[in-house]
């Protein structure tokens, strides 16, 4: 495989296709138009052809898969909080039927135009990679309803000027050749913006978002913008209102004011477990290395799991070509990084020892400190007054990529993972840093704000990883002659203060990362020891590498003698995973979506895999039920149609764990086919002022089936008079209600005398609490006087 160090999406380049962009000659003529677009094409074609490593678009990009994820409409003071809570959860089964491929991201499914779509993924799944493959289509004659294709790179862009007009913006920064009579070519584009296709990547290293969306551009003539104000003309249609904007970018708490806002939001999955096959077979041409790597890659099943993820799919690709067979993989993330980033620079040694003298000589330190710098400022930029050597030789393994700019060449680091890993290498072994600054960039802490996200979390799992790593193993990019000691003290006594029981659930996780860096069973054993009873990822997306991190070290449970239950509720675990952690001996009981919850049943039975089935039931429990979520509630029926009708599983009847109202645990049902005990879900609490009009319907219709119902909380729902007239039509049936407080509603004099009336038929009803402000005060006292059971609260 040839190795490339300059890498060209987004304006990378190659000292060819710099050439390239030479000046060509248009005037406004239709066949001038056409001839730009040619042009534009044949360019594209030549930069977008080929991807990290000089593997070929058309001979090695997997057809990444997307997802269509929704937004879930919030208003009220967490709204702009976290995205992530924001998006619809999905389950398994809906992921896969919400699976889009390239060919449908401007689709429209429904009548609303996608005119503005934000591509969501992790560091290194692969947006980039995805936006030259989707131009490679458009030069290669697909997406014909775009004339024009814009690609910007955020990450070059100078976003502290005001000096941008919008035509400058589209033939001046982005990646297209230069068009000698852009006048022409722009008013032409002027003429037809809904053929016009901008593309903004890397748009989270568009530091400052702060009123982003606030002054925009209005005018496309020659008025001077900054790049965020164009940004927000666009895509508020203040200039070339009717063309399509697609941003690829870091999902980032900031920026949901805008994502909030796009007509379409798509998240980029990563590689299945085939692809991850696939991508292999194709990066190793040769069928018996081809052959020996995926072995390699499916017996480790934590290089398997990080393999979801392309870049380091790639990264362990180019491990396995280069190093000694009889090697081990990486046993952590650190270790894979670190061997692959030495082994880069050792083979750009090699390649050029003129460029590059032996690495030993190469002022690494140097590299690793200019990295830390660009970390604390969340730049990949390289200082450019750098020494010449150093960056040639770091250009040419790959570990910084060059891009051209309007004003020349800049240096960037090439991916997230080598920035971060150079930057723990500067933190642990230089002088200069001390040991509270190791500290505060190891470990989670417990309190401290994170404002780089994914970059800080990846950072921490680097320090940590370097300060333990024990000298015997293996490569090693630390200097042996540097004395780490006192920071590796001062990492392990925070280490040992942390209290996981009150960690957040992305923190837990995060505990549960550096903790496995160490790659030592006492921190392990520590971590478990420390660990409540009830471990909650409950919001907190898992991808494959968590679910086997936090599964490894749960094992350690056992000689601690420890249980837990788990909640894996809108986690979007993966049915595979599920089964993993639902399968610990450690794991007693555990709450994930029901849909899933399910799936996984399925799966067990179809595998006639009984004991584990088994035991996935009785570990299932609705842990108190609240409802805040659509699909919290239309996940019962299912329930109740499978314990009914004994579908699945067949031999069984279902047992759950409830818990009753107000927490207290209420007994756990033990009795194996049973099939008289109705389903029992005992308290069903409705949460939501914001989405109970949506979600109380679903509910009523639910409710004639839970006949085991004791408690139903439906406070501050805003059910109005039809509301509570449907609720009395049900109420019959919840024979073992014993208490309903419907208080704090909308419905008035009407809706409370047909629920007053219903209560005739609930004998096993102790009281009705439903007081509110619309209903008058009269009638509620005559109300209370025919029925002593009706109360204000
Ligand atoms: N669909 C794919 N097929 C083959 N390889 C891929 C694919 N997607 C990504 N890769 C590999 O993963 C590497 C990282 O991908 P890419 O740079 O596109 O990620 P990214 O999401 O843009 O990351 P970042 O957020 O850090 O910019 C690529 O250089 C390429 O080697």
């Amino acid at each position: 495989m040839p190795r490339t160090a300059y890498l060209n999406p987004s304006g990378m380049t190659t000292p060819a296709l710099a050439a390239k962009k030479t000046d060509r000659p248009i005037g406004n003529s239709p066949e001038c138009v056409k001839d730009y677009i040619h042009h534009i094409k044949s360019y594209m074609r030549d930069v977008c052809c080929s991807m990290r490593g000089g593997m070929g678009m058309e001979s090695h990009y997997v057809d990444a898969h997307l997802v269509q994820r929704k937004l879930l409409i919030k208003s009220g003071k967490n709204a702009n909080k976290c995205l992530e809570k924001e998006l619809v959860v999905l389950s398994d089964s809906e992921r896969k039927k919400a699976k889009l491929d390239r060919s449908q991201l401007f689709h429209n499914s429904d009548s609303k135009p996608k005119q503005s779509v934000a591509l969501l993924g992790k560091a290194g799944a692969g947006k980039t990679t995805f936006i030259q493959r989707l131009c490679l289509d458009w030069a290669s004659g697909s997406l014909r309803q775009f004339q024009f294709v814009f690609l910007l790179n955020c990450k070059i862009l100078d976003l502290t000027k005001s000096t941008y007009s919008l035509k400058g913006l589209l033939f001046d920064l982005s990646m297209s050749p230069r068009c000698e009579d852009s006048d022409s070519m722009f008013k032409h584009i002027l003429s037809c913006p809904d053929e016009v296709l901008i593309i903004f990547d890397s748009f989270d290293h568009i530091k400052d978002f702060e009123g982003l969306l606030q002054s925009p551009a209005k005018s496309h003539t020659n008025t001077k913008y900054t790049i965020k104000q164009l940004f927000s003309g666009l895509f508020q249609k203040e200039i070339l209102s009717g063309c399509t904007l697609l941003i690829a970018t870091r999902p980032k708490d900031v920026l949901n004011q805008v994502l909030r806002k796009m007509d379409s939001l798509l998240e980029l999955c990563g590689f299945s477990p085939e692809d991850i096959e696939l991508y292999t077979s194709k990066y190793f041409g040769d069928a018996s290395l081809q052959e020996n790597a995926l072995k390699q890659i499916k017996t480790d099943r934590y290089i398997f799991s990080l393999c979801s993820n392309p870049l380091l799919c790639w990264t362990t690709c180019f491990l396995l070509e280069h190093q000694e067979s009889c090697n081990d993989l990486p046993s952590t993330l650190t270790d894979l990084y670190q061997r692959a980033t030495s082994k880069h620079l050792q083979l750009a040694s090699l390649e050029n020892s003129s460029l590059c003298k032996n690495r030993k000589q190469l002022d690494i330190p140097q590299l690793c400190k200019m990295a830390w710098e660009g970390f604390k400022n969340h730049d990949t930029h390289v200082n450019p007054g750098s020494s010449t050597e150093l960056l040639g030789c770091a250009l040419k393994s790959g570990i910084l990529a060059s891009y051209k700019t309007s004003e020349g060449q800049e240096n960037h680091f090439a991916d997230l993972f080598t920035q971060n890993l150079l930057s723990a290498v500067h933190l642990v072994q230089s002088k200069q840093v001390n040991e509270k600054m190791v500290v505060a960039n190891s470990v989670v802490h417990q309190k401290k704000r994170k404002v780089q996200g994914e970059s800080q979390d990846v950072l921490q799992r680097f320090v940590t990883g370097l300060v333990f790593q024990k000298a015997s193993d293996g490569v090693s990019i630390l200097d042996s002659s540097v004395n780490i000691k006192a920071k590796r003290k001062a990492v392990e006594t925070h280490l040992e203060s942390m209290k996981p029981n009150d960690l957040v659930p992305a923190r837990l996780l995060e505990l549960f990362h550096c903790v496995y860096e160490t790659s030592s069973a006492k921190f392990a054993k520590l971590l478990l020891k420390n660990l409540p009873d009830n471990l909650s990822f409950y919001g907190t997306q898992l991808c494959p590498s968590d679910v086997y991190v936090i599964c490894h070290l749960l094992r350690y449970a056992s000689t601690l003698k420890r249980t837990f239950s788990i909640n894996l509720q809108d986690a979007c675990i993966p049915i595979s995973g599920l089964k993993e952690l639902v399968g610990l001996k450690c794991i007693k009981a555990f709450w994930a979506h029901t849909a899933d919850t399910i799936g996984l049943w399925e799966d067990l039975h179809q595998s006639n895999d009984e004991l584990n089935l088994k035991s996935a039931i009785e570990k299932f429990t609705l842990h108190p039920f609240k409802a805040t979520e659509g699909y919290h509630i239309e996940s019962l029926p299912v329930l109740v149609q499978i314990h009914r009708e004994k579908k699945l599983p067949m031999r069984y009847s279902i047992t759950f764990v409830f818990h009753d109202y107000k927490n207290k645990p209420s007994g756990i049902f033990r009795d194996w086919n049973l099939s008289k005990v109705p389903v029992s879900v005992f308290s069903v609490s409705l949460l939501g002022v914001q989405n109970g009009p949506e979600l109380f319907p679903k509910l009523v219709e639910v409710l004639p089936s839970l006949q085991s119902l004791q408690h139903l909380d439906l406070e501050k729902n805003q059910i109005g008079d039809s509301g509570a007239e449907k609720l009395a039509g049900v109420l019959h049936f919840l024979e073992c209600l014993k208490l309903l407080n419907v208080a704090f509603n909308k419905f008035t004099d009407l809706g409370a005398t047909k629920l007053g009336a219903a209560l005739k038929n609930c004998t096993g009803m102790k009281s009705l609490e439903l007081w509110n402000d619309c209903i008058p005060y009269g009638v509620f006292e005559h109300l209370r006087l025919q029925d002593p059971r009706i109360r204000s609260l």
